[in-house]
């Protein structure tokens, strides 16, 4: 069987886990190295950042789907040397299968359309949102996994896809605050080294190799990577021509060297039409580098940069026609993109834009002893069936303990539950938050309602 990483043989086996654990056995606190955890305040800002995920992509009319985060290793086998195939977090199960942890999307996507087959009627707008995972060696103490966003347009051969997507991440941008002076696009296509290959007869079958070898250009030194696409088997004329052409951010340029009959060129200049007419001119630019290192992209690839440079690419994505049938399902053209969960928190955090997310509930609800802890638990349960949120206090707690408890969770109405109230059926309230007070409230901050008043 191919093991996904021949360089160093290992292929990580499952030992049978303790069948106990030592209780004096002291274990350590922290998540798996390169992984986190997401107490409240981390994981109400990835809410907030899924949140608006999900509502710009059904904004754009897509559909959401899942997979598993455990894949067939075979499904990420890919030969043309890519950093995403060395550092798959895969092993054996104990069922002697080859799995990995998926570091991508795109390919159980792919997986899921085939399966579906023509049970499924084209064209297909997906979107997920999962957890994506490496195995790096942690010397460079980077994460090994990350959430990322990812929508696709399954089945639609022309740019138009390609625009409606980048469209997507521009309305996204701009409803966290993010403009055109934040960020940018570069985008170019594949088609271009496709030309130039193919006019120094390379072959077809390198393709994806060279694709790789070229988005490391920003990464190594470009006498390695000319060192590579040499060994590869391009002659010493056919590199200078290809990196020439890949230095060029001009597509009247890029005309004048091809040719105006080059496919690449008509699809570029049809996206930044479209880009006109969705109003996103101001954030796209052709830059004949970009190739992105995937190596199923065949056509338009583009990726989201912070303009001070600071950063890592935000988010990247392309047409990959030919994935489908790679896995033997039909010729079926496709493109989407993938957003991670990472950079565009540094940029946000950068741009002071990161959203205040305190928490939130509606009432604070306790008895003022403890044989009404009964009448207290009544009164929460009056009030939740009425959708509001409730925090009960479970234990017998001094008052100043509550007003505490209620401050730190922001809490907008303490319920008091005491005998005299009770015994009217009526409850002691008092209007805790600012919230409340805006709402022309502050006079009556503290009063007694009868329980059913409250909706
Ligand atoms: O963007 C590449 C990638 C894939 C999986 C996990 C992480 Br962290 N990063």
């Amino acid at each position: 069987t191919t093991v996904c990483n021949e360089r160093t043989g290992r292929s990580g086996s499952i030992a049978s886990p303790p069948t106990h654990l030592d209780i004096t056995q002291k274990i350590d606190v922290n998540p798996p190295k390169g992984t986190r955890d997401f107490p409240p305040e981390e994981m109400r800002l990835r809410n907030w950042l899924f949140q608006n995920f999900r509502e710009v992509s059904q904004l754009f009319g897509f559909e959401e789907v899942d997979f598993p985060v455990l894949e067939s290793e075979a499904l990420f086998i890919r030969k043309a040397g890519e950093e995403i195939r060395d550092q798959l977090y895969c092993f054996e199960d104990r069922g002697n299968r080859r799995v990995a942890l998926r570091p991508e999307l795109t390919p159980s996507l792919a997986r899921l359309v085939i399966q579906k087959g023509k049970s499924v009627s084209l064209p297909l707008k997906w979107y997920a949102i999962g957890q994506c995972w490496r195995y790096e060696r942690m010397t460079r103490g980077r994460r090994r996994e990350h959430y990322q966003w990812n929508m696709d347009i399954i089945g639609v051969p022309d740019v138009s896809a390609e625009a409606e997507l980048i469209s997507s991440i521009v309305t996204f941008f701009k409803r966290i605050g993010i403009t055109a002076s934040d960020v940018g696009f570069k985008v170019s296509s594949r088609k271009v080294l496709q030309e130039v290959l193919r006019r120094y007869s390379v072959p077809e079958s390198l393709f994806g190799r060279v694709c790789i070898i070229i988005d490391k250009m920003e990464k190594i030194p470009i006498n390695e990577v000319k060192k590579e696409l040499k060994s590869a088997g391009l002659s010493e004329e056919a590199v200078e021509e290809l990196l020439e052409i890949l230095s060029m951010n001009s597509l009247a340029k890029l005309e004048e060297k091809l040719g105006d009959s080059v496919e690449a060129l008509a699809d570029l200049k049809q996206l930044f039409s479209l880009a006109e007419k969705y109003g996103y001119s101001e954030w796209i630019q052709f830059d004949a580098s970009i190739v992105r290192g995937l190596a199923y992209y065949t056509g338009i690839v583009f990726e989201g940069f912070d303009r001070e440079g600071k950063l890592r690419a935000i988010c990247g994505g392309g047409r990959y026609d030919r994935l489908l049938s790679t896995f033997g399902g039909d010729d079926i053209p496709a493109c989407g993109f993938g957003f991670g969960d990472a950079v565009i928190i540094e940029l946000l955090k950068e741009r002071g834009l990161l959203p205040e997310l305190g928490p939130q509930v509606e009432n604070i609800v306790c008895s003022l002893d403890q044989d009404l802890h009964g009448a207290a638990s009544a009164v929460a349960a009056k009030l939740r069936e009425k959708g509001q949120s409730v925090d009960l206090v479970l234990e017998n707690k001094p008052l100043k303990w509550v007003f505490k408890r209620a401050a730190r969770i922001n809490a907008r109405r303490l319920i008091l539950v005491g005998s005299a109230e009770w015994q009217k059926g009526m409850v002691g309230v008092k209007i805790l938050s600012s919230v409340a007070n805006t709402m022309g409230t502050e006079g009556n901050t503290a009063h007694s309602s009868r329980i059913s008043d409250y909706g």
